[in-house]
């Protein structure tokens, strides 16, 4: 390992990542590196670390590398490995963008979930200050059957299973305030409905086809944006207002506020997802290699 590695630090929707280019994937980026990296005091800071590897050198990817060149190995803040993560997808790409690699445009990404398709709307202002927005198409939704109820302090609520590559549990509730300061994941029962962790959605309705959520991610605590999970309020609240586009057959768009900005959100009648929201780069740098490995333990 060199003495210095490049990092970039980016968010979409205040969804925010340290950003490490690997295309030859040689950087070990153990559990402990990616948390002392996350570590908002003693570390950069971030909900999750992107990974840029191209498929060719990552075993997870190598065979997706005909259809995607770069693989965006997703972390979780506490260095636990997510199937996937939406924003992560959309400030992935405009990294490529930054870094010269890709042009606006379409692209493909390859991730634990998938190859998935993305595109990088052109800039609003002619100097590029005001970067277009980036869609991402994120697949189909699986709904699992199941009554999940999810709890903080004296309130529960029944919730919906959404699965989005990753597992949500999306609860619909009369006040944001009323899902607590969620420091600690939200308990939920049956105790065996996601042995592997879930993320969980708190949505009130805002108007017509426009919801507001808070979230609280498995790996990372309450985040300011989850685009994964806003496709899956989306998906719910669809199925709760009778706007499922499998039944309508029209397509069914909602906007999503979240703590850090808005998603917009379409399903199609075929069932495939698309997310567009903003995804910005602010800082790039360098990390001491030494730091890291102490700080990694
Ligand atoms: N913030 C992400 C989701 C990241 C993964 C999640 N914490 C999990 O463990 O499933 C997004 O934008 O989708």
């Amino acid at each position: 390992m060199s003495t210095r590695i490049a990092f970039l630090k980016g968010h979409g929707t205040e969804n925010d990542f340290v950003i490490v280019p690997d295309p030859d994937n040689v950087i070990d980026l153990s559990p402990a590196a990616v948390a002392a990296l996350c570590d908002r005091r003693a570390g950069i800071g971030g909900d999750g670390v992107l990974h840029v590897v191209r498929s060719a050198a990552h075993p997870e990817a190598k065979e997706l590398a005909a259809e995607a060149e770069w693989f965006m190995d997703y972390r979780n803040g506490d260095g636990s490995i997510a199937e996937m993560c939406g924003n992560g997808v959309r400030v992935f790409a405009r990294y490529l963008q930054h870094a010269g690699h890709v042009a606006e445009g379409d692209l493909t990404v390859a991730t634990r979930g998938g190859v998935k398709r993305v595109h990088i709307a052109k800039a609003a202002s002619v100097s590029g200050s005001a970067a277009g927005d980036i869609t991402v198409g994120m697949g189909r939704a699986r709904l699992p059957e199941g009554d999940v109820t999810v709890s903080v302090g004296e309130h529960s609520w029944p919730a919906r299973n959404v699965n989005m590559g990753n597992p949500h549990a999306v609860a619909f509730v009369d006040d944001l305030a009323d899902a607590g300061d969620l420091y600690a994941a939200p308990p939920f029962s049956p105790a065996s409905a996601y042995p592997d962790g879930v993320n969980v959605e708190f949505v009130v309705d805002r108007g017509p086809r426009h919801v507001a959520m808070r979230v609280h991610e498995r790996g990372s605590g309450e985040t300011r944006s989850c685009g994964t999970g806003a496709c899956a309020v989306a998906v719910a609240t669809a199925r709760r207002d009778g706007t499922d586009p499998a039944v309508t057959g029209t397509p069914s768009t909602y906007t999503v506020d979240v703590p850090g900005g808005t998603l917009v959100i379409t399903e199609r009648p075929d069932g495939e997802i698309e997310m567009t929201g903003p995804a910005v780069i602010v800082a790039e740098g360098e990390i001491d290699a030494k730091w890291l490995e102490s700080a990694a333990g």
